[in-house]
Order: structure tokens, then C-alpha cells, then sequence
């Protein structure tokens, strides 16, 4: 009865895993250059940036909240794994 919509949201979420996965290389690319420069973690402007570009860019409006809420854990989990990536480089550094 569900199959043929959760073989749809398979076939999306196939995608998702390879974009997230994406994103998450240029964030560890973002995080190295933090540690160089000595920049913080989270840019709050930026976030609110992203958040607002994407919202505007929903053919239904309604699901602002929700695409809110996305980006928010999106971008948190990204941050938990910038400041994993800056540990180890740290930790590299110190060995040295
Ligand atoms: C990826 C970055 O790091 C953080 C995470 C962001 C995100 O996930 O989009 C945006 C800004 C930063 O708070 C960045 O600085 O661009």
C-alpha cells in the first residue's frame, strides 16, 4: 500500500546521503581553513543567511518552520563535525 512512496522517499533519500555527504567535505575543507585563520566555529550572520535564501526558495510557504528546524540541525551537526575535524588538527600540531 506504502511501497510505491517509500520507494520514492528511498530513491530521495539516496540523494540526500550523497549531498550531505557532500556537504559535509566542504564544510571540512570550511573547518581547516577556521583553524589556519583562527576563525570561530559559527557564523551567525551566514546562518541566518542560508536559512532565509532557502526559506524564500519554497514553492509552499507553509513549510517554512519546518525547513527551519532542518537547516538548524543541519548546520549543528555540521559544526559538530568542523570541531572534530579542528581537534585533530590540533591534536597533529601538538605532536609535532
Ligand atoms: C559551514 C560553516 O560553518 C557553520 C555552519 C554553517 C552551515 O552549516 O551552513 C554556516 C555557518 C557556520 O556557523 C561556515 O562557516 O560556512
Amino acid at each position: 500500500m506504502l511501497e510505491a512512496q517509500r520507494q520514492e522517499i528511498n530513491q530521495i533519500d539516496t540523494q540526500l546521503t550523497a549531498l550531505f555527504e557532500r556537504r559535509l567535505a566542504i564544510a571540512k575543507e570550511i573547518a581547516s581553513q577556521k583553524y589556519q585563520q583562527q576563525l570561530p566555529l559559527t557564523d551567525v550572520t551566514r546562518e541566518h543567511q542560508v536559512i532565509k535564501q532557502q526559506c524564500a526558495q519554497l514553492k509552499d510557504p507553509q513549510l517554512a518552520p519546518y525547513l527551519t528546524d532542518w537547516y538548524r540541525s543541519t548546520m549543528l551537526l555540521t559544526k559538530q563535525y568542523q570541531a572534530h575535524v579542528i581537534q585533530k588538527l590540533q591534536h597533529h600540531s601538538s605532536i609535532k
